[in-house]
């Protein structure tokens, strides 16, 4: 099949083969290996995707076809060996003739969003904080793809009591491997809506996504507090995520927290929070030594409207903050704009760009540690393998596994709560040792040796593995179902073949130009 016959078969929008596309398609975020397409085609519509898909299936020789939201993915997932890379999103520096098929359009008295596949969840928050609405589920950093985040599942300190975003979606249309165009849901093609949630771009493509709204919040209170006992940390962030079970107690709208192993926190890219006029001076709290030289910090906030009389509010908050157990003294507050609080990341990567340390490369690293072994982990990992380095941003916190649901491909660990520990690093390259790719890649395997030494059962989240029997393991009790799904939805094993989790059932070599 060549690409360009495309054209004949009714692909309207345009196939590109212009370098600078094919080199955009051929990298992404973690810039730890380029893989270039054959082509990328700016898709005007789902049907564009569709026929696409379909000249793959039915060539004679077939050919690998990715969806590419924004590309922020670490490991190559979204590319295409010598295949066609889909551009669902349309991006700065990917912009492509008139850009995406269709704009997010709001239903305010069903409360939900309809949205094309590659759109960014900053466009869906601006367009439905215009309705007074807004998702309830977010990921921290809003420059990724709807499609993206709802093939791994879309997290962040919501998830604990909205579930991740995959638990908020009615609706999916989608475009399977065989080049259907279909729409499923829960009670409409179900199998597939459950296996594309979550499933990596292994059973088809999102063109569109109908994601739950609720009335959104004015205003934020944004809180850090501080721990130098480990245990004392997780069993508080225990205990505010357990309170989504009790209808009718107060609770905080977003439970997460991060570690400080080293000089603080004023090296985290995520956020300003710590400003200079909100400065931390660890030492200055009068805290008990850190345990292991570590710091904890527990970021909770409270969602509010403008309205809401500022003493209503204290205390809430205040009788919230009276049943932690954190360092006295070590609560740090700032009040804003909801849409800020969301859009927090990205004031942190305009200032990394401006620093030109954005585009290097990242080894990150993100599991699923069960809660009952978050402490072995803390001490192998945190207080032992690191080595008083953080290199990046260190999250920590705690979900509840009944809002997850189990009908999805996604994999989670089998406790009632699980912890995502994100190790997001950077490779500086600064001349240190520790500041290099081989450094921290080689770290992270000792993580995961440490893990599986000790009999601590982690699952990766936005999983990498390069042999098909470490996906077998991934998936465990779910590779049965995910072999099934696959082979009923994209037999030739054409798309996402980035995620090499099955051979393409066709030799690239055979895709003439
Ligand atoms: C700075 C940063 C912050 C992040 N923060 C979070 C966070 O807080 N929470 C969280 O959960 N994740 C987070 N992530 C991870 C992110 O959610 C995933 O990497 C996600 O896949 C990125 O979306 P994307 O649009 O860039 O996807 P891409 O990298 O373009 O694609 C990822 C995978 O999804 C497939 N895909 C893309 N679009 C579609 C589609 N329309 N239909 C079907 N399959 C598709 C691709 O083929 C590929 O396999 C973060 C990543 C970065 C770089």
């Amino acid at each position: 099949m060549d690409p360009t016959e495309l054209f004949f078969l009714g692909v309207d929008s345009r196939l590109s083969f212009k370098s600078s596309d094919v080199e955009t398609a051929s990298v992404d975020f973690g810039m730890l290996g380029k893989a270039k397409p054959r082509a990328v085609l700016h898709p005007a519509s789902a049907d564009d995707v569709a026929r696409l898909v379909k000249a793959a299936y039915e060539s004679a020789n077939g050919f690998p076809v990715s969806a590419r939201g924004h590309g922020h993915s670490i490991n190559g997932q979204a590319q295409a060996v010598n295949g066609v890379v889909i551009q669902m999103s349309d991006s700065e520096g990917t912009r492509f003739g008139s850009g995406k098929p269709f704009l997010p359009q709001v239903k305010e008295k069903e409360k939900y969003v309809d949205v094309w596949g590659g759109e960014l969840w900053i466009q869906v928050l601006k367009s439905t904080l215009e309705h007074g609405l807004a998702p309830k589920s977010w990921t921290d950093y809003l420059y990724l793809s709807v499609g993206g985040t709802l093939s791994n599942a879309g997290i962040s300190g919501q998830a604990f009591h909205h579930g991740p975003q995959i638990s908020n979606v009615h609706e999916l249309e989608v475009v399977t491997g065989k080049g259907e165009l279909l729409i499923c849901s829960e009670e409409k093609n179900s199998e597939l809506f459950h296996a594309v949630l979550g499933g990596l771009g292994q059973f088809g493509i999102i063109t569109r996504a109908r994601i739950a709204l609720e009335a959104a919040p004015q205003k934020v209170r944004w809180i850090r507090v501080l721990y130098s006992d480990f245990s004392t940390f997780t069993r508080d962030q225990e205990y505010l995520i357990s309170l989504h079970a009790q209808p009718g107690s107060q609770k905080f709208d977003y439970v997460e927290g991060f570690v400080i192993v080293n000089d603080g926190p004023t090296n985290t890219w995520r956020s300003s929070f710590f400003s200079p006029r909100n400065p931390v001076k660890i030492n200055s709290l009068g805290a008990p030594a850190a345990d292991g030289g570590v710091l904890y910090c527990l970021e909770i906030t409270k969602n509010y409207d403008g309205s809401t009389a500022s003493d209503i509010i204290d205390k809430e908050v205040n009788s919230l903050l009276k049943k932690l157990d954190f360092i006295p003294g070590s609560a740090f507050t700032t009040d804003l704009p909801y849409e800020e609080f969301l859009d927090r990341v990205h004031k942190a990567e305009l200032r990394l760009r401006s620093k030109g340390v954005w585009d290097v490369p990242h080894p990150w690293l993100n599991l699923f540690v069960p809660k009952s072994r978050i402490a072995d982990f803390d001490k192998g990992v945190f207080k032992g393998i690191l080595g008083n380095q953080a290199n990046g941003p260190i999250l920590i916190y705690p979900m509840n596994k009944n809002k997850w649901d189990r009908r999805s491909s996604v994999v989670i660990p089998d406790e009632e709560v699980f912890y995502l520990v994100a190790l997001l690093r950077s490779a500086l390259n600064t001349g240190e040792e520790i500041d290099t790719l081989e450094y921290l890649e080689n770290q992270n395997r000792q993580i995961l040796r440490f893990c599986d030494e000790a009999g601590i059962i982690v699952k990766q989240y936005l999983p990498h593995h390069t042999r098909q029997q470490e996906w077998v393991d991934h998936f465990g009790d779910k590779w049965g179902q995910f072999y099934q799904r696959k082979m009923e939805f994209d037999p030739r094993h054409i798309l996402a073949t980035g995620q090499l989790i099955f051979e393409p059932s066709f030799t690239s070599s055979t895709m003439p130009l």
